[in-house]
């Protein structure tokens, strides 16, 4: 599999705060990654740099091997935990709009039959993640997983070659979460996606990723705990012929070649 993503020797500073440090990490075309790492280690700011929404201090960010541009465009999509739909358009004016975007990125709005052919494209991609019958529905009346539904056609009409994906299922029930898992499962592999989430939730991770990547402090200043960052202290493989152990901690013990 080639590489799609590449992060070179990247640091992330905030003046004297040290987010990022040392991180290398290659991701091949058509993986599941996930991040995963205490709150504060910098998996949002991982997410940021692949989406071009923010740029390393120092090192690279690669896509195909060439350096990211500090901006977001087409080839990737990102779904947040929330507030990734806009409130004061229906389900199917959200999914357009994005495809008005693209297509008419001046007026933002696309006429006759080139309009027609993008409701019917933001129509098929709402009846596959399940919302053809609230295509005139705004996302207030959507019940928390139908909005992360729509989120998600909404990143991926645009077909990105890679998902961004920020703790999309954290606010779900868990119910809701397992259809969701199945759904973002069936959609990577139909449209052949790379995915990049970010979880807190280690089964989760363990469940959906062909890679779950642990971004965490290697060292340590008690008196300056902003002066080192974190670094990727395990990289496993799950194996996707067992069922998840339940305590899958022990598997993301960092490797002494990792510390
Ligand atoms: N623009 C910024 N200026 C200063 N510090 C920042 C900025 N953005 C992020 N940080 C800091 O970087 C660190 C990492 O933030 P980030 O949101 O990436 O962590 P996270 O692992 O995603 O956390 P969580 O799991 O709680 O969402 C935090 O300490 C945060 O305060």
């Amino acid at each position: 599999m080639s590489e799609i993503l590449t992060f070179k020797d990247i640091w992330v500073e905030y003046g004297e705060k040290i987010v990022l440090e040392r991180v290398s990490l290659s991701i091949s075309e058509g993986s599941f990654v996930s991040i995963v790492g205490p709150s504060g280690a910098g998996k949002s700011t991982f997410l940021r740099l692949a989406l071009g929404q923010e740029a390393p201090t120092r090192g690279q960010v690669l896509l195909d091997g060439k350096a990211l541009l500090p901006q977001c465009d087409p080839d990737r999509g990102v779904v947040f935990q929330r507030y990734s739909v806009y409130p004061h358009l229906t389900a199917l004016q959200n999914v357009l709009l994005g495809l008005e975007f693209a297509k008419s990125p001046f007026l933002g709005r696309l006429y006759g039959k080139a309009r027609r052919d993008a409701i019917q494209t933001a129509t098929d991609m709402l009846t596959a993640v399940g919302l053809q019958h609230n295509l005139n529905i705004y996302p207030s009346a959507l019940s928390g997983g139908m909005q992360q539904r729509l989120a998600i056609a909404q990143a991926l009409v645009k077909h990105p070659r890679v998902l961004l994906l920020d703790e999309p299922f954290g606010a779900l029930d868990p119910e809701i979460r397992l259809e969701m898992h199945d759904l973002i499962l069936r959609l990577w592999a139909q449209h052949g996606l790379t995915i990049l989430m970010v979880t807190h939730d280690l089964q989760e991770a363990f469940k959906l990723a062909t890679r779950v990547i642990k971004v965490d402090k290697r060292r340590h200043d008690p008196h300056a705990p902003h002066r080192y960052g974190s670094g990727i202290i395990s990289d496993v493989t799950p194996d996707k012929t067992k069922p998840v152990p339940l305590d899958v901690t022990t598997l993301l013990l960092p490797s002494s070649d990792e510390v």
